[in-house]
């Protein structure tokens, strides 16, 4: 650890960490410099974040065991909130779809983003491991800064053997020309065609692009120039939510999985997207703030 910076631990024995803004350079604004300053510090001192990340996980999952734990000493029913599900979901059934992701947008988007994307990719793969109905999911045009991210900075997660999840460097997939058009639809939010079911056989597509909608009806104008169909969630039959209805990559992926459970979209929906963006079921605000939950 870096001479200048000081560890402190907080009440709840949480390492934190404060490291003095050095003198802003000339030339430079304090919000500029600020922001340099992070990204310096989080490169060089990465392994350390990463304890620090690790030791918060560890004393989470203790505080939950614990709490677990004096429940079942009362004799008392342990609350949903508190219960895991396996990681693995080892009954699960095929739902008969298949996903892509299509990551064709490597240029459109800031390191940022492409820190979010790999994180969405990585919710996604997740969620179909747990999911009762898992789908197979291709990410394609995978390549760029996105592979670099899985290659550098995640390689501990071994991307390429994940089950029932393909990256392909190409597009094939989508614009293959023995590729059946008729069994594919792109999903997009700027459409007024509603996808009503999921049916078996098909395979859909969603863009795999963080945002915050700058590009507006991409993904759109791209099936359209491919001969496509496009389909948007029917969002506004079930439920009313705060903000446009432009979803993250990530949350598409879990409500199409959650959507084999009862084939119910107004459950799927109630039970991935955050209640605080469903009008009616906030616990707060409304208001949409990041793209980690909707692309505003
Ligand atoms: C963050 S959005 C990308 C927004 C981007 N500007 C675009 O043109 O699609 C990620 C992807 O999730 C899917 N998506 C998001 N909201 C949706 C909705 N309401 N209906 C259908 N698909 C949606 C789309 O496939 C979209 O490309």
């Amino acid at each position: 650890m870096t001479e200048q910076v000081e560890k402190e631990t907080s009440s709840a024995g949480i390492l934190k960490r404060t490291t003095p803004l050095p003198p802003v350079p000339e030339g430079m604004s304090k919000k500029q410099w600020k922001k340099q300053w992070k990204r310096q510090q989080f490169k060089e001192r990465k392994d350390e974040y990463a304890d620090i990340r690790r030791e918060k996980r560890k004393l989470a999952r203790e505080r939950r065991r614990t709490k677990v734990k004096e429940y079942e000493e009362r004799g008392e029913e342990v609350p949903d909130e508190l219960k895991r599900p396996p990681k693995v979901n080892v009954k699960q059934v095929d739902s008969g779809v298949s996903l892509i992701i299509d990551c064709g947008f490597d240029d459109l988007m800031n390191d940022k983003e492409i820190i979010s994307l790999s994180n969405q990719i990585t919710r996604a793969y997740s969620a179909n491991r747990r999911a009762d109905h898992y789908s197979k999911i291709k990410v394609t045009s995978f390549g760029g800064r996105l592979q670099k991210r899985f290659e550098d900075d995640l390689n501990n997660c071994n991307h390429n053997q994940w089950r029932h999840f393909e990256f392909v460097a190409d597009d094939e997939a989508i614009t293959g020309p023995h590729m059946d058009k008729s069994k594919m639809i792109y999903l997009t939010a700027d459409t007024d065609e509603e996808l009503d079911t999921l049916k078996p056989g098909m395979t859909y597509i969603i863009g795999g692009i963080v945002d915050k909608n700058r590009h507006k009806a991409l993904c759109y104008n791209k099936a359209k120039e491919l001969g496509i169909t496009t389909k948007r969630l029917p969002i506004d039959e079930f439920i009313k939510i705060a903000g446009r209805r432009v979803l993250t990559t990530t949350h598409v992926v879990q409500l199409m999985l959650k959507y084999f459970d009862r084939h119910y979209w107004k459950e799927a929906f109630e039970s991935i997207l955050p209640p605080r963006i469903i009008e009616g079921k906030s616990r707060g605000s409304s208001e949409v703030v990041d793209n980690e939950e909707t692309e505003e």
